[in-house]
């Protein structure tokens, strides 16, 4: 029974966050499986835009990032619907602002103007995750990781594009910090926290999220 000075915790919508490859659908996929929530994936073999994009990121950046704003809306609309609005918990492989990040990194002028209202009519209302796991690292990383992972389209993208973005994140978490002080923001270091390879690894990042159960 709840005293009158206990303060229920929201249920756990948990979004995991990193800039490319840093390891949000692994990490993710792990959580899910250790908690038992179900797991919300980012869908990327089925786009169209990608490997276009990727060759000439001026050309297809606005059709990218709509393409992705769209398919996200639908997939938190659905998981709001199914989960959270019926307060069962989800872990998401991200949060939908990353949509923003990005589209500042690569959208200018009219289209981002254009971009940012249709963004924010389109995810202002929905519930954001209450807890965010960002997995922090460094830009020698992501190349490893990258390359591992072999998608061919990313295998010639640009370290400058992948080192600011490392800085858009940083600034992006910052930024969530404030306008968002009631989201637990757990920051993982993801060049010495190897989940994958060190079980031990795993059981500290989820002891540090249990915390916030
Ligand atoms: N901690 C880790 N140690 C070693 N390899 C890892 C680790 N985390 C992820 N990887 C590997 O790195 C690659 C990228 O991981 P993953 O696909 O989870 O990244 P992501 O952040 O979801 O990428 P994206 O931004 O493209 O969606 C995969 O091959 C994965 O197996
Ligand atoms: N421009 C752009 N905007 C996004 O919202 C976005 N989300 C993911 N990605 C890229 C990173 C990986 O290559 C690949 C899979 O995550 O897609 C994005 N690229």
């Amino acid at each position: 029974m709840w005293e009158d000075h206990q303060v229920k915790k929201p249920c756990p919508f948990i979004a995991v966050e990193g800039a490319i490859g840093a390891g949000k659908t692994t990490l993710a996929t792990m959580l899910a499986e250790r908690f038992d929530y179900p797991l919300l994936k980012e869908i990327v073999d089925e786009n169209p835009f990608l490997d276009k994009f990727y060759q000439n990121i001026e050309e297809w950046a606005f059709q990218l990032e709509m393409f992705f704003l769209c398919n996200r809306y639908k997939q938190l609309e659905d998981t709001v619907q199914n989960y959270v609005s019926r307060g069962l918990p989800v872990v998401s492989d991200y949060h939908i602002y990353k949509n923003w990040i990005f589209a500042q990194r690569t959208l200018h002028g009219d289209k981002r103007e254009k971009y940012r209202q249709i963004y924010h009519l389109l995810t202002d209302d929905l519930p954001k995750p209450n807890v965010i796991v960002y997995i922090q690292t460094e830009l020698a990383t992501l190349l490893k990781r990258i390359e591992k992972r072999g998608r061919g389209f990313e295998q010639d993208i640009d370290p400058g594009y992948l080192e600011r973005l490392i800085e858009d994140y940083e600034t992006a978490i910052t930024q969530l910090r404030t306008q968002e002080p009631d989201t637990v923001i757990i920051t993982i270091d993801g060049n010495e926290l190897d989940f994958v390879e060190h079980p031990e690894h795993f059981e500290q990042i989820v002891a540090k999220i249990k915390e916030h159960l």
